[in-house]
């Protein structure tokens, strides 16, 4: 487990991490969500030792860390490459060759890696995290360039990990993936926690857990009588469909009931699915 109690960091007088309470628990997917330059890189930068905290405590075993920049040694060839990070991991670089052999890439592992392909560069990068006998493995946007197939490959793998026991911290710019794929998220923003929680935690959280869609044959004559509601909000609508925001102060039967009443076309209606995406970047 890895936890970060307080953690404060400042480059200069910019501060960029602003009390960071935050856990990576054994056998979970955690996952930092957040907009660019809200921190992310910054808390694995501590994780990983390469920062130091301005104040606060970090508490954690042994990590293995995939870093979003692209630093590999681009003189050696993927082998050597590899083979080094074993040596250093204290890993079987037979498991090296069959994570890379997993990620379509063992064919190319006697080429220099400043030959690679972007996409190549991050499956080595993602071959030398993974492999090796550590408590939490952290993966920093480990697919952003990478191809579909891969990147599920990768995501799988990640989350073999997980059962295991390994605690995870992953990071991505694709909220479909992390929404499917953690068990835990900690929304940063400018530098500070915002929300953290399950998907449903944070769905529940959400200002807009009070948006409905409706479906119906006439939305004209059904925009006309919600707008006459003064506890709804329409937040958009298409020919067959209409959202609407809607206010505490009517429950959603009471106004099912009054669309009823006037006869109007309802032929469906559902709660808003939140996506991650929405809780993540909505403006506050
Ligand atoms: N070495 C540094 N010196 C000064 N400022 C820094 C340094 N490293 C990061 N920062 C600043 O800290 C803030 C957070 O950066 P960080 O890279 O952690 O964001 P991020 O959430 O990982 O962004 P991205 O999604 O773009 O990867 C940014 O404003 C950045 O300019």
């Amino acid at each position: 487990m890895i936890e970060l109690t307080h953690v404060n960091k400042r480059f200069k007088s910019k501060v960029v991490l602003d009390d960071i309470n935050l856990k990576i628990a054994d056998g979970k997917i955690t996952a930092i969500v957040g907009p660019n330059g809200a921190g992310k890189s910054t808390i694995i930068g501590l994780i990983s030792g390469y920062f130091r905290p301005t104040s606060g405590d970090i508490d954690h075993g042994t990590v293995s860390v995939m870093p979003d920049a692209d630093n590999l040694y681009a003189e050696m060839t993927g082998k050597a490459f590899l083979k080094y990070m074993c040596k250093i991991k204290k890993a079987d670089y037979k498991d090296a060759v069959h994570i890379a052999d997993v990620l379509e890439i063992s064919n190319d592992l006697n080429k220099k890696i400043s030959t690679y392909s972007f996409g190549m560069k991050k499956k080595i990068s993602f071959v030398q995290a993974y492999v090796g006998d550590f408590d939490t493995y952290i993966f920093d946007e480990p697919t952003s360039g990478v191809d579909v197939p891969s990147a599920k490959v990768m995501l799988g793998l990640v989350m073999q990990l997980a059962k295991q026991g390994k605690g995870v911290l992953l990071t991505s710019h694709n909220m479909t993936e992390l929404e499917t794929n953690s068990d835990y998220l900690y929304i940063l923003r400018n530098g500070k926690i915002d929300q953290s929680g399950t998907m449903q935690d944070l769905e529940a959280d959400s200002l807009a857990q009070n948006h409905y869609v409706f479906t119906t044959d006439d939305a004209a004559n059904l925009v006309t009588f919600l707008t006459q509601v003064p506890q709804v909000e329409i937040v958009s609508k298409t020919d067959g469909q209409v959202v609407i925001a809607l206010s505490d102060e009517l429950p959603i039967s009471d106004l099912i009931m009054k669309i009823l009443e006037q006869h109007l076309s309802l032929t469906g209606f559902w709660q808003d699915h939140q996506h991650l995406a929405d809780i993540a970047f909505s403006d506050k």
